[in-house]
């Protein structure tokens, strides 16, 4: 060391020295500047000229240092070069930086950087000794060789690790890399300068045509000059193309970023960006990502196997190893001359959030969230077509809810939704996970009872669905009592098909209701006769009024104490073509099921107001209001049209309603009955006596008349209890001072009982049966009173 200080400070011109290493220095770093353009995403042709350019650049940079540094050296004697020597030293410096360089651009892994740069170290001390050789002074070189070995190696060594250094991926390490090389190329130098003693020689001549050193600085500062110009250029070709390139992949990553689906660029399986919109999806930076592989977010999948015509699903690892359902689809783009990947990655929670919303909402009931008529359906169609031997048999169970309409009416449609999703509660309560559940629309419910047909489990499932729905529901502050009526259907029995096995279960669970609701009925096959028997009905019924088949009996009602008529009761008559006289009992129901009763009602008060003017002027007809008509909003106004044109006063016109119209929406009724009475029409209350709540309805409505139901005045006087209830209306009815009229009167025992009772009014067999017009108005002209037994 101490001989290398001598050397360097005792025999070297210090500034020519320091122009050597600035060159030596500028030319190491256009080496690496330059070399590192050929490991770029460039065309080969690009490539190759930058390896060519790195090599001259190296090789010269070592070169005009050797020989700069040699113009340092002060031997103190005359001295020349050789001029073949020195342009042998220059090619021996090209030939083996190019044999380094090439070993590095073909392993670039840190073996093959390793021995590159080794061999660099080794152009390095080659042409330097080369370069010495075209060294020529007055006296004799002697050199020790164990200082020139270190100088070759030295040079070796710190050039491998310039090379190890310049292309590390990491920037830093890299920095350190020119310097290294610029220490390798002093190194060799200056050690092997330390190795040189010149001995003075008087007999030694310099040869002729060798290069004085006036003609060599020529040379060397040429060479200095092209390695600065190369350098200089190798800086801003460099530097123009980085900024095109950032200005590239910055363009690139915006157009990704306004993307609105997630994109990713990979390298063969190595993600070397991603956007915005992909850092949202995977709640990841992008900086945790890049340079990682493919599948870290990606599982399982490879580039290769993305598809390029189809978008394929995928699940995508997020941040929190969120699974996240994706579509992938692959482009290849070319990036700097190299083919990338480009992976569109489409998020798919939304869409499939969507479909599964859109399918709960085409196959549930929006209100209830039970399953709707669809999927339903759905359901019944499978068990019929399944093979397998358990769902072969099974049990049809269509609800219909008793009273809901009431509820409805009365006190509106949001707390009739409400009532249907407490219903729906309470049977999801009272079933089994296997089996179904469904609202069919309006207050209909079906369930599909899985499990065969074991009669007495279906049974005690029907008692116990009737059983909770008939409990009250508390719903704010409403006590509402309902219940409901239930048809049941065997499968296959009843029906092999599901519109057979439905049918059937409506027509039981018809059969249920016409036993009075509340119960639950099998189906059989007889009712299939009576229903169509009925739904013919229906249809006759259609045609009767155009037909004139109705006809009005009319039934007198006579003062209990003194027999003489009061008027009479108008009691429609059906003459059916075929069936004959059909009741009233059974169509009336008809018509106010299918709302025929409408023009029904309207054509017995027209007709019954017609026929009434020609009886005596003090006599009044009495007509039957169905519950129905009350819905009407214009009823008050048809009757009144009706009055003027007919031209009956009002006051002769009595009319007879029960309590189910008040049931069905009180305060309507209330008001349509307000407006009737406002008119001069008299108001009864008929059927008094089987409802449950009469008393209040009498106390909120002030009627004209309170007609006792027939079923308590049949069994007086002998039935004690049906004789006090008798007893307490007509007294109730005085006390109200409203009139009280017994009908269904058929013996003298009853009538007496009756009038004894206080009653105003008596109607029934005992008096006369319902009679055509023209038989009731002969009555009335009769002279007599009727006979009534005291
Ligand atoms: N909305 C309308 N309802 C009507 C109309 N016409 C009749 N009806 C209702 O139909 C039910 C059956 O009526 P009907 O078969 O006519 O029976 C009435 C009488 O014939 C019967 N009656 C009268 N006296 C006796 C008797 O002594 N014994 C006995 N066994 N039956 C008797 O009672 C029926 C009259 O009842 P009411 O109306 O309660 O006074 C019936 O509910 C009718 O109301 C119509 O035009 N519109």
């Amino acid at each position: 060391m101490i001989r290398l200080y001598e050397c360097v400070a005792n025999q070297h011109d210090l500034r020519l020295v320091a122009i050597a290493a600035v060159i030596c220095a500028l030319g190491t770093y256009s080496t690496f500047a330059m070399g590192r353009q050929v490991f770029c995403n460039i065309a080969l042709k690009e490539r190759l000229a930058w390896a060519a350019t790195g090599i001259l650049a190296t090789s010269t940079a070592i070169w005009a240092t050797h020989f700069i540094a040699m113009l340092a050296f002060e031997p103190s004697l005359a001295f020349g070069f050789s001029v073949g020597q020195t342009i042998a030293s220059f090619l021996v410096a090209v030939l083996l930086v190019g044999l380094g360089a090439g070993t590095v651009v073909a392993r670039s892994d840190l073996p093959g950087r390793m021995v590159g740069g080794a061999v660099v170290g080794l152009a390095i001390s080659a042409m330097h000794y080369t370069g010495m050789g075209a060294y020529h002074v007055q006296g004799t070189l002697q050199w020790d060789l164990s200082t020139v070995t270190w100088s070759v190696l030295v040079g070796m060594a710190l050039a491998s690790l310039s090379t190890i250094l310049g292309f590390s991926p990491r920037r830093r390490v890299r920095r350190l890399a020119p310097a290294i090389l610029l220490a390798a190329v002093c190194g060799t130098h200056f050690l092997g300068m330390s190795a040189l003693t010149v001995v003075f020689d008087p007999r030694v001549e310099i040869p002729g045509g060798s290069l004085d050193g006036t003609v060599l600085s020529i040379i060397v500062a040429n060479a200095a000059l092209l390695i600065v110009g190369l350098s200089l250029a190798a800086l801003r070709l460099w530097h123009v193309n980085r900024q095109r390139h950032e200005a590239e992949s910055q363009r690139l990553r915006d157009l990704a970023d306004i993307a609105v689906e997630g994109l990713m660029i990979c390298d063969g399986n190595t993600i070397t960006g991603i956007n915005h919109s992909l850092e949202r999806v995977l709640g990841l930076p992008r900086e945790a990502l890049i340079g990682s592989p493919l599948q870290r977010i990606l599982p399982g999948l490879a580039v290769e196997h993305i598809p390029t015509a189809q978008e394929a699903d995928a699940v995508l690892r997020g941040g929190n190893e969120a699974s996240i359902p994706v579509r992938v689809i692959a482009q290849t783009i070319t990036i700097q001359a190299k083919p990338h990947t480009v992976v569109a990655v489409r998020d798919q929670r939304e869409r499939l959030r969507a479909e599964a919303e859109m399918h709960r909402l085409a196959h549930h009931d929006a209100l209830t969230g039970l399953a709707n008529r669809h999927q339903f359906n759905a359901a019944l169609d499978a068990r019929f077509a399944s093979r397998r031997a358990e769902d072969a048999s099974f049990a049809l169970l269509i609800l219909d809810l008793d009273r809901f309409k009431v509820v409805n009416d009365t006190l509106g449609h949001g707390m009739g939704d409400e009532l249907l999703r407490r219903v729906a509660k309470r049977l999801l309560c009272a079933l089994r996970d296997e089996d179904l559940v469904a609202r069919l629309g309006g207050d209909e419910f079906a369930i599909l009872k899985a499990g065969g047909v074991d009669l007495a489990a279906i049974q005690a499932l029907a008692e116990r669905v009737i059983d909770i729905l008939a409990r009250p529901f508390l719903i704010d502050g409403h006590i509402l009592n309902i219940g409901t009526s239930i048809g049941i259907a065997l499968a296959p029995t009843d029906g092999d098909r599901a519109e057979v096995l439905m049918g059937n279960a409506d027509m039981a669970l018809y059969g249920a209701k016409e036993e009075g609701r509340g119960r639950y009925r099998m189906f059989e096959a007889s009712m299939n006769a009576r229903i169509q028997a009925r739904r013919s009905l229906e249809l006759d019924l259609r045609r009767a009024i155009a037909r004139q088949e109705f006809e009005l009996y009319y039934q007198p009602q006579v003062d209990a104490r003194t027999g003489a008529f009061d008027g009479a009761e108008a009691l429609i008559r059906w003459h059916h073509p075929v069936r004959g006289m059909v009741s009233p009992a059974e169509f009336i129901p008809i018509a106010e099921e299918t709302g025929l009763i409408g023009n029904l009602g309207e054509w017995v008060l027209r007709t019954a107001c017609t026929q009434a003017l020609s009886w005596p002027e003090h006599l009044t007809v009495a007509v039957n209001l169905s519950p129905v008509q009350f819905r009407d909003g214009r009823l008050a106004t048809t009757i009144r049209n009706i009055l003027a044109e007919t031209n009956f006063p009002p006051a002769r016109l009595e009319l007879e309603i029960t309590e189910g119209s008040l049931l069905q929406n009180e305060q309507r009724t209330l008001v349509i009955l307000r407006e009737l009475r406002a008119l001069g029409i008299r108001i009864s209350m008929d059927d008094f006596g089987t409802g449950y709540s009469s008393l209040s309805y009498l106390r909120r409505f002030p009627f004209d008349k309170i007609k006792i139901d027939q079923s308590f005045v049949r069994r007086t006087p002998d039935d004690k209890e049906s004789a006090a209830i008798v007893r307490a209306i007509a007294m109730l009815g005085a006390s109200l001072g409203m009139k009280t009229t017994a009908e269904g009167v058929e013996t003298d025992a009853q009538s007496s009982f009756i009038t004894g009772e206080g009653c105003d009014q008596i109607q029934g067999y005992l008096i006369s049966r319902p009679v055509p017009a023209r038989q009731i108005e002969a009555l009335f002209t009769r002279p007599e009173p009727v006979a009534l037994r005291a």
